[in-house]
């Protein structure tokens, strides 16, 4: 059952009950494959994921890999079509059956107009339901750093943010997905909120899948790391420690120097692809000789000179 919030529009959602039976995967997806449109490209293609209980993931891709479309597609916020395709959390289809104790974070919540109106922090944690909750959420605020007098119009993006992460994550969760949330948090709190959700996940077999392009401070984070490419996985995910000789010969490698190495490689199949005409190519196009459209266009309007 959802718990619908004002928010549900704006990429929060928190699916919350009492827990359902355990499955063997927190997140069981097969042959997922998704287009954005009709007559769009794949945005995935072929996605098989299983992740156990109590595991803790980082999805690795370039941008446009495609992680935020998964999250949405396992948060059950699109519908997908494609022919044997399998999508459950929890052992149940995310989008007719929705399990609870599922809970998504994005970017996009911190623009919604409702989270910047004259409140305080306070009255707007009580009204989506901070007071059923007042164990977590005074320890979140504590660990977030979040003054209760703040007011929602009057805050910085990063203290938005931290309000947006004590109201995500004060109703327990059984599986949880983040879509870059960590951005224009201050290290500090970064870190502590990073501590705070292994420690949470540990002591709750709870399940983490995490999108994200900072690694600084993460090395300790993951149980699994799964490097996305075009749509696709490259391989299952990786356990983390074994993984962790995987990139260097000259010894053990930071999560930063993997996804430094999976992202060159990344750049250099799509080269491989544009080269053979298979994908449009990126970056200036220096052998075009007659003048687009748009500039033919402009420059009769470009009163500059
Ligand atoms: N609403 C949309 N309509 C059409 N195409 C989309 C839409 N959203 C994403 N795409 C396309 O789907 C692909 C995957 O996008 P997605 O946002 O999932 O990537 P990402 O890995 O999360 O990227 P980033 O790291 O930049 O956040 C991209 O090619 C993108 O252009």
């Amino acid at each position: 059952m959802i718990n619908s919030t004002a928010f549900e529009g704006a990429l929060i959602i928190t699916y919350h009950m009492a827990a359902s039976a355990d499955p063997q995967w927190a997140i069981h997806a097969s042959r997922l494959t998704f287009r954005h449109g009709p007559n769009a490209p794949p945005s995935l293609l072929d996605i098989n994921l299983a992740l156990p209980p109590g595991s803790r993931t980082i999805l690795i891709g370039a941008n446009g890999a495609g992680k935020s479309t998964l999250l949405q597609l396992l948060a059950g916020k699109r519908l997908v079509t494609a022919e044997g395709a399998t999508v459950q959390v929890k052992g149940q289809d995310v989008f007719r059956n929705t399990p609870t104790g599922v809970t998504f974070l994005g970017t996009e919540w911190a623009m919604n107009p409702v989270v910047r109106g004259d409140i305080s922090v306070s009255a707007f944690l009580d009204s989506v339901g901070g007071y059923r909750h007042k164990e977590r959420r005074d320890l979140l605020l504590d660990i977030l750093d979040i003054d209760l007098d703040w007011r929602m119009h009057q805050i910085s993006d990063g203290e938005r943010r931290r309000v947006q992460l004590c109201f995500g994550l004060m109703v327990p969760w059984d599986v949880l997905l983040l879509d870059e949330v960590t951005v224009d948090l201050d290290v500090l709190v970064r870190n502590d909120l990073l501590t705070f959700l292994k420690e949470d996940s540990e002591r709750r077999k709870a399940t983490i899948l995490y999108a994200t392009h900072i690694f600084d401070g993460l090395s300790n984070f993951p149980t699994h790391i799964v490097h996305m490419q075009l749509g696709s996985f490259v391989q299952d995910p990786i356990p983390w420690a074994s993984s962790n000789s995987l990139s260097s010969s000259a010894g053990t490698s930071s999560l930063y120097d993997v996804a430094l190495q999976w992202l060159k490689e990344d750049r250099e199949k799509r080269r491989g692809l544009e080269a053979e005409g298979q994908k449009i190519a990126r970056g200036a196009r220096r052998n075009q000789t007659v003048p687009t459209d748009s500039e033919t266009f402009y420059r009769k309007y470009d009163y500059s000179h």
